[in-house]
């Protein structure tokens, strides 16, 4: 079996303190002048990087940066972390170089953006890093679920995701259904500017159809059968893939560390 291990369903992190510039230095995680190290500053009060927590009026829902170039996860995000009751503005990343995902695992990968997001802008990041892990492939796509196909982020997002499908089914073409076992996995991670640290996991099992189905979600959605569904997850309802996916489950154990390491 080469889905995750089990305990990817509950909290898999531990939160650690690194102290001030122990982390990645400038320039390692990305190629940014330190001109461009302000971009974050239209995110903030007075205070700047490294100053702590933005200036915010006491009332105002707390900004989180979402390290994360994809529009659909933000979207999720959004709609998981309000559900959750959450007291977060969940902002877009700045436009700027990509971060490149270089992490042996999700884990590492969704660390890796959010350190840089909190890097840049000086807030509290988030990212995700996920993926599909295909049983017949030996767990692969993976962490390179994203670009499967050999298409570079030039192409379309919309593209690269239907190269990446059509890829897929064709390597499962002769795998017969007792061996179509897939899962999504997603690692959350949070990285705050004074260096706090957390991932978590969450995954969602099934299996995958032969034929895409359904316009709803993005990227692996349409060939994605959800155990105990009869609807891929593009045919479920935004509300039904978030109570069940990877990413809610990921986001939803978040949202309680996010409470606690920013007293919200
Ligand atoms: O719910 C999902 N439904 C369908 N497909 C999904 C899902 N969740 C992840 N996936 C696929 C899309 C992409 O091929 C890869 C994520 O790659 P991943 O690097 O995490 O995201 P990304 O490059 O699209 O955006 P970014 O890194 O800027 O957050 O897994
Ligand atoms: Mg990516």
């Amino acid at each position: 079996m080469t889905r995750p291990p089990d305990e990817w369903a509950v909290v898999s992190g531990s939160t650690h303190r690194e102290p001030a510039g122990s982390g990645p230095g400038e320039g390692e995680l990305g190629e940014r002048g330190p001109g461009e190290s302000r971009l974050g500053e239209s995110y903030l009060g007075e205070g700047g990087p490294g100053e702590g927590r933005p200036v915010e009026s006491r009332d105002a829902p707390r900004r989180v940066v979402l390290a994360s170039r994809n529009d659909a996860k933000l979207v999720e995000l959004r709609r998981i972390l309000a559900v959750a009751g959450l007291a977060v503005e969940l902002v877009a990343l700045p436009d700027g170089p990509d971060v490149p995902e270089t992490g042996a695992t999700f884990a590492e990968n969704a660390l890796i953006k959010a350190r840089d997001a909190a890097r840049v802008t000086g807030l509290p990041a988030v990212a995700d890093d996920s993926g599909l892990a295909v049983d017949a492939l030996g767990g692969m796509p993976g962490v390179l679920s994203a670009r499967w196909s050999g298409l570079l982020p030039g192409a379309g997002r919309a593209e690269r995701d239907a190269a990446n499908n059509a890829l897929v089914l064709a390597q499962l073409a002769d795998v017969p259904e007792e061996r179509r076992g897939a899962a999504f996995v997603c690692a959350a991670a949070v990285v705050t500017p004074d260096g706090a640290e957390q991932v978590v996991h969450g995954q969602m099992c099934g299996r995958l159809v032969r034929v895409p189905r359904g316009d709803g979600g993005f990227g692996y959605d349409p060939l994605f059968l959800p155990d105990g569904q009869n609807r891929t997850s593009a045919e479920l309802s935004p509300a039904e893939k978030d109570a069940i996916s990877h990413r809610g489950r990921a986001f939803g154990q978040l949202a309680g560390v996010l409470r606690e390491l920013l007293a919200i």
